[in-house]
């Protein structure tokens, strides 16, 4: 099976190096300066057991355009602010057969993906902790799955390698709904209290954040997708911790100054809330704070 994932960034550029490891044949779609730089010195992959640096094929939009392939797969692995320019730039390389799998977080993607490539469009989420340093690839914990839909028996054999913990989820747009109702959390959690999680609970923030995550999982309910207890579970286990280091990767970018999904992960939550007539609160405030920031960085 032939893989393309675009973008080599903390998420493709971690996958991607386990399913290479797994001797998968795997092309990245990346832009121009990082297919110069992972031309030049390869890709440099960082995980708890250490540092390697692969050599790997790249494709940048120009080359795809120049010279079609077609993949039998293609991992959309970008932000959602460059989810447009990426589907521009992949379709010569998406066709009849080709299976496209993103692995962002939140949900308005997945309705702008299908309605490019429709039937095509295989739903999925990633659960890994995992940051670009200086242009390496850097996963900072041994969290590393993926989720998919049911239905692309073939993807799921080329997604399970070692490395990667990979699931084939019945009800996957409930799985979503579940992992975005835990990071709009996180990101709630880390955002208003410019911290990773475990501090906030040593500070005595634990209501506060049980009731954030009351107000998450309260907009997927209302929306439709209840959140099973066992995720709940997971999320509480997760952010009320005393000792977590855990940051949302919101969070990171924010304080970084990198472009971020404020509104993929909280803007589109609290609109959904809004229009459900689910009330919201910390998620409100926390997004007037995001926009402030965004507001504040372009000088306006
Ligand atoms: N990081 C994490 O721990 C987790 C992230 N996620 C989700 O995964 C998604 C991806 O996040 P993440 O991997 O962290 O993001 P990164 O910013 O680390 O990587 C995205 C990469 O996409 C590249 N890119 C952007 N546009 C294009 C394009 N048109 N063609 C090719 N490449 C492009 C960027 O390249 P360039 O160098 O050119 O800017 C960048 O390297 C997000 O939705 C995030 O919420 C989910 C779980 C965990
Ligand atoms: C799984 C988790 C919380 C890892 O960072 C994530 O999805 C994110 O931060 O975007």
């Amino acid at each position: 099976m032939r893989i393309l994932i675009v973008g080599a960034g903390a998420t493709g550029g971690a996958f991607g190096t386990r399913l290479i490891e797994a001797g998968r044949d795997v092309t990245f779609l990346v832009r121009p300066a990082r297919a110069a730089l992972v031309r030049r010195e390869g890709l440099r992959f960082t995980d708890p057991s250490g540092t390697r640096t692969l050599r790997v094929g790249v494709r940048t939009a120009d080359e795809i355009a120049a010279a079609p392939e077609v993949f039998d797969l293609v991992v959309i692995t970008v932000k959602a602010p460059a989810l447009e320019a990426a589907i521009a730039d992949v379709a010569p390389a998406v066709g009849e057969g080709t299976v496209v799998l993103p692995i962002l977080n939140g949900m308005a993607h997945l309705d702008r993906l299908e309605q490019a490539f429709g039937s095509r469009v295989l739903g999925g989420l990633a659960m890994i902790v995992a940051t670009l340093d200086d242009g390496a690839v850097v996963q900072m914990n041994d969290w590393s799955a993926i989720t998919i839909g049911d239905g692309a028996p073939a993807v799921a054999r080329a997604l399970d390698v070692p490395g990667i913990r990979l699931t084939v989820e019945g009800d996957i747009v409930g799985a979503m709904w579940a992992k975005w109702a835990f990071i709009a959390a996180s990101g709630i959690d880390c955002c208003l209290f410019r911290s990773a999680a475990g501090p906030v609970i040593r500070a005595g923030g634990e209501p506060q954040v049980r009731a954030l995550i009351a107000e998450t999982e309260a907009v997927a309910a209302a929306a439709g997708h209840p959140v099973p207890a066992a995720s709940h579970e997971r999320t509480v286990a997760t952010l009320v911790d005393a000792d977590s280091t855990m940051t949302s990767s919101l969070y990171r970018d924010l304080v970084a100054g990198l472009p971020h999904e404020g509104e993929q992960i909280l803007g589109d939550l609290a609109a959904r809330g809004r229009a459900l007539g689910v009330a919201t609160p910390l998620l409100d405030l926390t997004l007037v704070q995001v926009r402030a920031d965004a507001l504040q960085r372009a000088g306006s």
